[in-house]
């Protein structure tokens, strides 16, 4: 079984640095990253449009990711979802320059990052942006509390400050009475919890994960998945979430870039994904995902009709399709979308058959 952990440590001084409040976390513009000789030639060129093979064979080099824009807001789960080999790793090891990017600019709270000296690095990836890998042993000696308190050690902290830090943690992740196992007498699921835990007790201000959870079986990979979507919304951490598996970026996900042999072919919420595909390729990627599961009612609803206003059950707008098929099921009666009071529309049988069958938007027509 594989375990995650995080890149963390640094003196217990180091500046935290706070944004202003409408600062993305993460502006990267125009980003490039070719592999291969002379690859800082190879952006903008007439060969950069070549396909990947052709590439290869005229210049020897490989565009891992391709004039690459984004940006991750404050408090999101931001999740980079793509096949192998689309340049998902790529791109997030660039935004800390684990990967050292080729072209572009990246700024994390407004700050430069391609421009910061080694020392300055070192403190933005173990103070602010911390990387929970996949394949990252735990120290096998130590027990669970003092794994999630190595990362602390290094930075400096006292034994006592460690100790309550890491205990807290811990218990955050549902550890709490485990302080004292190894990681060896600890189940898989177990294991990722002490490398989450080890990874929020550095307290960064971004968590970046490299598919943490794909060695997992699907059981224990939906309860990680849950735990990283309720240690969210408890403290409202940025994250950056690397992931090949649809469903899981549409569970975790504030928003969504789908990449394509290292472009980003769509950038969205779960709901535009799904319910508005930017072309042929997103539109098959996403073909069988349960749309009544990802879609709101705000999208699948109809104008109000004469006398409709008044009855039926009242939704919040971002009611799922799901639910709302409950309510009308209930009550048999069309369920209004009600936002401040205000009806916006309507939802009925036709409606939600529509979403279900995929074919919402010429029902609506
Ligand atoms: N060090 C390297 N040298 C040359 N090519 C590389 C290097 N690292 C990655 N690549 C290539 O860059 C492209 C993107 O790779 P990357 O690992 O970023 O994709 P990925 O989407 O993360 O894939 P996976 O899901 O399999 O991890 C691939 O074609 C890969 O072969």
């Amino acid at each position: 079984m594989t375990a995650v952990s995080a890149a963390t440590a640094t003196a217990p001084d180091a500046p935290l640095r706070r944004r202003p409040p409408s600062t993305p976390v993460f502006q990267v513009r125009d980003l490039w990253k070719v592999f291969g000789p002379k690859a800082d030639r190879v952006p903008g060129s007439p060969e950069a449009d070549l396909d990947a093979a052709e590439l290869r064979r005229r210049t020897g080099c490989t565009v891992a990711v391709r004039d690459v824009s984004f940006d991750v807001h404050p408090g999101e789960v931001f999740v980079v979802m793509g096949l192998s080999g689309s340049g998902k790793s790529t791109l997030v090891r660039c935004l800390t320059r684990l990967i050292e990017p080729t072209d572009g600019r990246i700024a994390i709270d407004g700050e430069d990052v391609r421009g910061m000296d080694r020392g300055t690095l070192r403190q933005l990836r173990r103070h602010r942006a911390a990387m929970v890998f996949q394949h990252f042993g735990l120290l096998p000696h130590r027990t669970v509390l003092d794994n999630v308190a190595y990362g602390l050690e290094i930075q400096g902290r006292g034994r006592s400050e460690r100790r309550r830090r890491a205990a807290e943690m811990v218990a955050k992740v549902g550890l709490a009475g485990l302080e004292g196992r190894r990681p060896g007498q600890l189940s898989g699921g177990q294991q990722q919890r002490v490398g989450l835990a080890r990874a929020l007790a550095a307290d960064p201000e971004v968590l970046l994960f490299d598919e943490p959870f794909s060695a997992l079986d699907p059981l224990i990979r939906r309860d990680m998945q849950e735990e990283v979507v309720r240690l969210h919304r408890e403290e409202g951490r940025t994250m950056v979430f690397i992931t090949h598996d649809l469903s899981e970026a549409l569970r975790i996900g504030d928003r969504i870039a789908l990449m394509r042999d290292g472009r980003i072919v769509q950038c969205g919420t779960p709901e535009e994904i799904v319910g508005s595909p930017a072309d042929d390729y997103v539109r098959d990627f996403v073909r069988d995902v349960p749309r009544e599961q990802v879609l709101t009612v705000r999208n699948a609803m109809r104008p109000v009709r004469d006398g409709e206003a008044g009855s039926g059950p009242a939704l919040a707008p971002g009611t799922l399709v799901r639910d709302a098929i409950e309510s009308v099921a209930r009550t048999g009666l069309p369920a209004r979308v009600v936002e401040e009071g205000r009806c916006l529309g309507v939802v009925d049988h036709a409606t939600l058959l529509a979403v279900v069958a995929g074919v919402a938007g010429r029902a609506a027509a």
